[in-house]
């Protein structure tokens, strides 16, 4: 952690100094941009502006705040590492280091605008410092988990091009393996107080770089990042995003959704590598001006998880609904959360009875998001909403979220069918640019007047969505439609399961039928097989319509999951199928 203590020494003295550029003047000829002005952009009643950049326009502005007290003096990132070390930086120390990390980047680096930097870090200050400095420069950055094998990585240099690796040091040897067949990367820079062959020390570079540094002018719509989506279906795709898709269009978002204000401190789980890191712990956080925290915690653990959630004042928490299944099968009535007041999930369909658990041992709701990498937040149970457990909520501005046909026709309240977004002229400002090198895969998102998700779901009377599956993992059982969440959700409610996941499987007569993969709970773990076998098929054709109970089932330890915790059903299914 040595680097970490150097990092707060240097606070001081910067303290004390001006500050490089105080002003982001993207926007000199007319009066700064605010946050009324980014949620007109987000609700459309007002265009882009032609340059914007995330660091000057947003947190360069907290940074003033600070000054003239207009904002709370609560850090805008909160670190720990739970062995007692701790980083909090305020707006204006962010602004300060990252400018520092910005002359790293483009100096002893070698970068210039435009290029893509791979980012492969753990939950670390430094990534934080990395992603303001790559929008100062205008480089693209490019998160990756740590979790990534040697052929991941490969696949992710390889496809973007990237200049420059920044990663540390656990990810040193994957990318030593397969280094010579990128020959587009020319620098990697090293996260690490130890120094290593052949790459560039951060710390090093870091404690002698300048903190003057003026942040550029990007166009609205140049490319900030790239994300590489999970691959629950298939390779990941590189969605890429502007400045203003990150930068502005998780105003709202942050505002209604995540409910925050300056005031708050939000934990969001999600690791550095994915998208919603970026929604949670950068822009939807800084846009509303609150504090990040940020637990180093390298694996999940409960005991951990909740003792930070009675030791901090953490007002809000982000996590994906695998965490939640695991939390409420402890006794959470033990705990006194400090300053919990706001819970959020996504990324994957919620149990209805996970809410119902969490809301009874905590007191707290469980508010539900549904997105994509490609185009952000589209529906959610947003603060003051009613809760329709089991629902992903209502669709959310800007989109205009539609339920449509495979002919791309809007099919009424009630009637499943393919979750879309209708499009008017222009490309929602939000959404991705494109899948990077890929136009045949960014035309195939477009029918008709809609982007596709590629997610079957069905809209209630009320303007509530319900996510049926991926339009994949959807089983037809004797002329049939299944989907395979409301069949997990009702075995979940048995207290024998855990997690389940169901995928279709072939029968003769029926083409083919339900399965269901299920991890048991402690307590039935030692149970006959065959008779829990026909008291959960029993559970679910009591819970739901019961052509949908599983015909089959299998107890298994684990269940397959990407890196993000989403469970990979392709797999079991084509397992299932003999195709693979
Ligand atoms: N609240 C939710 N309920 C149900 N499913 C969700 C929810 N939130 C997200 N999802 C699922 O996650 C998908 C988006 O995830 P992501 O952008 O990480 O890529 P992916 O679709 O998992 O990966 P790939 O496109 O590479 O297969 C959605 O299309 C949907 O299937």
């Amino acid at each position: 952690m040595k680097i970490f203590f150097r990092y707060q020494t240097f606070r001081f003295i910067w303290l004390t100094k001006p500050i490089g550029r105080r002003f982001h003047k993207s926007h000199q000829l007319g009066a700064p941009l605010t946050l009324a002005d980014f949620e007109a952009i987000n609700r459309c009643e007002r265009s882009l502006p032609k340059n914007f950049n995330f660091a000057g326009d947003v947190l360069d502005q907290w940074s003033q705040k600070e000054k003239t007290g207009e904002r709370p003096a609560n850090p805008a990132l909160w670190w720990v590492n739970g062995k007692g070390d701790e980083v909090k930086w305020s707006f204006g120390e962010l602004g300060s280091l990252s400018r520092k990390a910005a002359n790293v980047l483009t100096k002893p680096c070698g970068l210039e605008r435009g290029d893509r930097v791979a980012v492969i870090l753990p939950r670390i200050p430094e990534w934080w410092l990395i992603n303001v400095a790559c929008m100062r420069t205008g480089l693209v950055f490019m998160p990756g988990t740590t979790q990534l094998t040697a052929k991941d990585i490969l696949y992710r240099l390889h496809a973007s091009k990237a200049k420059c690796i920044v990663a540390s040091e656990e990810v040193i040897p994957a990318v030593e393996s397969i280094v010579s067949e990128c020959p587009d990367l020319k620098t990697k820079l090293l996260v690490s107080p130890h120094s290593q062959d052949g790459w560039l020390s951060f710390p090093e570079l870091f404690q002698t770089a300048s903190a003057e540094h003026s942040c550029v002018e990007t166009g609205s719509q140049e490319p900030m990042a790239i994300y590489f989506t999970s691959g629950t279906t298939g390779s990941p795709k590189m969605a890429q995003h502007s400045q203003s898709s990150l930068g502005i269009g998780y105003t709202l978002c942050g505002r209604y959704w995540l409910d925050l204000k300056s005031t708050d401190i939000i934990w969001n789980m999600s690791d550095t590598g994915w998208i919603k890191a970026a929604i949670g712990s950068v822009f939807s956080s800084w846009l509303q001006g609150a504090c990040v925290f940020v637990h180093r915690m390298a694996q999940f653990d409960t005991n951990t998880f909740l003792d930070t959630l009675t030791t901090y004042p953490i007002t809000t928490l982000c996590s994906a609904p695998t965490v939640y299944r695991m939390l409420v099968q402890k006794d959470l009535k033990r705990y006194k959360f400090k300053k919990l007041r706001h819970c959020l999930t996504g990324g994957e369909p919620l149990n209805p009875e996970v809410l119902e658990q969490w809301k009874v041992q905590t007191g707290l709701e469980l508010y539900e998001g549904y997105g994509q990498t490609e185009v952000g937040i589209i529906c959610a149970n947003q603060k003051g909403q009613e809760i329709k457990p089991g629902s992903m909520g209502k669709g959310v501005l800007p989109y205009d979220v539609q339920i449509i046909d495979e002919n791309g026709n809007i099919l009424p309240p009630g009637k499943e069918g393919e979750i879309a977004l209708r499009l008017t002229s222009t490309r929602p400002f939000c959404f991705f640019s494109e899948y990077v090198d890929n136009p045949e895969k960014t035309a195939a998102t477009i029918r008709g007047n809609f982007y596709v998700t590629g997610d079957r779901g069905v809209m209630d009377s009320d303007g509530y969505f319900w996510f049926v599956g991926r339009a994949d993992d959807v089983i037809i059982s004797s002329g049939y439609r299944i989907g395979p969440f409301e069949v997990e959700s009702a075995l979940i409610e048995h207290p024998a399961v855990i997690e389940s996941a169901v995928v279709s499987s072939p029968d003769p007569v029926r083409g083919e039928v339900v399965k269901a993969f299920v991890v048991l709970s402690a307590p039935f773990k030692s149970s006959n097989p065959e008779k829990l076998t026909l008291e959960l098929q029993d559970h679910v054709k009591k819970s739901t319509a019961p052509y949908k109970y599983p015909r089959k089932v299998e107890f298994v330890k684990e269940l397959p999951k990407t890196i993000t915790g989403k469970i990979k059903r392709n797999v079991l299914r084509d397992h299932e199928w003999g195709r693979t």
